[in-house]
């Protein structure tokens, strides 16, 4: 990195109406302006020496797997950073950091506090809880674990709950955690509820009319098609099956039956996306603080809308994003839509290739990311990413070139469901998931693979067109520069998501004055999300930023770095002093 002593200060105002266009080529010094109309100043002076007038004493410097010490405070003069960001800055320096982001399902492998530790530790970004297993209190437990881990360790691990949504699905086994379907095998489907023990081969569903909109003849995919049975018979309440495709059945498995080659959507089709149940499961969400609600089987923008309006007069402080997921016929139609409706989506890929052929799924992934990248909603790529690490140790060599592909892609965040929440080696998964990501980002990064991708102006007032001219020109002048990081001050995280958006060669330092919306970041890609008391004093937030992380050997001297923030429209260039 050529050490440069120039702070080039940017900054707009305008008074009218202004017409702001930076050139294409952009560069520091490349601005363009419309000179009737804004008034553009650059403000170029030697950068050594800003004043260090904030100074704090070096705050733990911990390794990797040993967390630092870490100050819960909230005072003007901490920031919260966690150890392993912190460790990994420090050993690794800026340009190897990941930049997709982790979620784990969490279940009874990964429930104790210590193995959600372990999981911070490996890299989890963001807990996912999945309201169709587990009691409320379980799930309240997860959630206060997290939330002193966080609290303890200075973690930002967000929450997302996933709701059951109301499709049909198996009951829960009697209590067994699995059970085995052999080739020929004639297994009962019934609505019947079941006082005593199940019946041998018997299953539940959950789903009255179950027995009247299946037909004989029909196929019936358990899981997408994990286990597959033949309707043989129907007596009364009783469906009988013959399985056709052996494999495990697991609790509570999505069932979907198919007629003559199409997925049968009768009367479940009119079945609410948000059940009585799950209304019940997210007014238990807000109330334990939940970061992030994630809609099962979402069919229109409506509902999101519905929900998101919901959540605004239930909870007047606490700001929960909401995920639409994709996995039904209906969210595909409605995609645009959908995504403009949301906070984000996510490519929920089992349920998905129950309702479209699995062929199809591939090309949906990538149209499902770029729709919601040009949209700036952060989108998660989930399921079977790694499906054989349940059981194995390792992964096949197909898990690995999937897993490859989503970050390949882009997307924000890649999910671990059955891996993490039930598998033997939940820790290896995480690893296999985080040394993949790096490795195709370097991948990337070095050979330019990276196309660039269209993005559309999406702002919807004039101050928002200048937000995102501003963060996509910082974003092209940090590639074109080589810059180390580009730091953001945003209160709202909104300047930080359109940074993100751009997908930027360098890492992006996000600040923030809350810790919830330090949490919410922790979803989107290559964000780094820090929590700091900062002023509209750009220059002083600027001293105290550095002053406080080169206290902690984050960065340091010369480091280039470029910032921008949302109170004060501006892009400024400079070295660490
Ligand atoms: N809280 C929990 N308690 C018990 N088992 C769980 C829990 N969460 C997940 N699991 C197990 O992990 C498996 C995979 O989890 P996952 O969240 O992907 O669920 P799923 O049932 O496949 O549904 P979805 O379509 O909502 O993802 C589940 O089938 C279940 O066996
Ligand atoms: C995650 C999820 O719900 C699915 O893949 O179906
Ligand atoms: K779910
Ligand atoms: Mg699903």
């Amino acid at each position: 990195m050529a050490a440069q002593s120039l702070n080039l200060f940017i900054s707009i105002s305008h008074s009218t109406k202004p017409s702001l266009h930076f050139s294409s080529a952009v560069s520091p010094f490349a601005l363009t302006k419309n000179p009737s109309k804004t008034s553009l100043c650059i403000k170029a002076s030697a950068a050594s020496d800003p004043n260090p007038s904030v100074l704090t004493s070096a705050n733990g410097a911990g390794s990797v797997f040993a967390a630092a010490p870490f100050h819960a405070v909230s005072d003007s003069s901490s920031i919260e950073v966690d150890a392993v960001t912190e460790a990994e800055l420090k050993e690794n320096g800026f340009r190897s950091t990941r930049r997709t982001k982790l979620i784990c399902t969490i279940g009874p492998a990964t429930c104790r506090p210590e193995q959600l530790e372990a999981l911070a530790v490996g890299g989890m970004n963001v807990a996912r809880i999945n309201m169709c297993h587990g009691t409320r209190e379980w799930h309240r437990e997860v959630i206060q674990s997290v939330r002193r881990l966080n609290e303890e360790k200075g973690y930002a691990v967000a929450i997302m709950m996933d709701t059951e949504g109301s499709e049909i699905h198996m009951g829960d086994l009697g209590g067994a955690s699995s059970a085995k379907a052999e080739d020929g095998e004639i297994w009962t489907f019934s609505v019947r509820a079941f006082d005593s023990a199940l019946p041998e081969r018997t299953i539940n569903v959950n789903y009255g009319g179950f027995a009247e909109d299946v037909e004989v003849g029909d196929e019936l995919l358990v899981d997408g098609g994990m286990v597959r049975f033949d309707v043989i018979e129907k007596i009364g309440p009783d469906v009988k099956c013959r399985c056709t495709d052996p494999g495990l059945l697991l609790p509570r498995a999505n069932l979907t039956f198919w007629r003559d080659g199409s997925l049968v959507r009768e009367r479940n089709a009119m079945l609410p996306t948000i059940s009585s149940k799950d209304w019940l499961d997210i007014d238990f969400g807000i109330t334990e603080g939940v970061d992030f609600i994630a809609v099962s089987f979402v069919k229109s923008a409506e509902v999101i809308k519905h929900l998101k309006s919901y959540i605004k007069a239930r909870a007047r402080d606490s700001d929960i994003s909401v995920i639409a997921k994709i996995e039904s016929i209906d969210s595909l139609k409605n995609l645009e839509e959908i995504v403009q409706a949301s906070d984000g989506a996510m490519v929920a890929r089992g349920d998905l290739g129950a309702q479209i052929p699995l062929e199809q799924v591939p090309s949906e992934q990538q149209k499902i990311v770029q729709v919601c990248r040009q949209l700036n909603k952060p989108v998660i790529v989930a399921s079977q990413l790694l499906e054989s690490m349940i059981e194995y140790p390792t992964p096949t060599r197909a898990e690995v070139a999937d897993v490859s592909e989503a970050v390949r892609q882009r997307s924000d965040a890649l999910m671990l469901s059955g891996e993490s929440a039930m598998g033997q080696f939940p820790d290896k998964a995480l690893t296999v998931l985080r040394s993949v990501s790096l490795r195709i980002e370097k991948w990337w990064r070095e050979e330019k693979h990276h196309e660039a991708m269209e993005l559309p102006g999406i702002a919807s007032s004039f101050a928002d067109s200048i937000s995102e001219e501003i963060c996509n020109s910082a974003a092209k002048m940090a590639n074109n520069l080589g810059v180390d990081a580009i730091f953001v001050y945003t209160k709202t995280g909104h300047m930080a998501s359109l940074l993100s958006r751009c997908r930027p060669d360098c890492p992006i330092f996000a600040f923030t004055t809350t810790t919830s919306v330090r949490r919410r970041l922790n979803l989107q890609w290559g964000l780094i999300p820090f929590r700091l008391s900062f002023s509209d004093d750009m220059e002083n937030n600027l001293n105290k930023t550095f002053s406080l992380l080169k206290a902690r050997g984050m960065i340091k001297s010369g480091d280039l770095v470029i910032s921008v923030s949302d109170m004060l429209q501006s892009i400024q260039v400079m070295n660490v002093p």
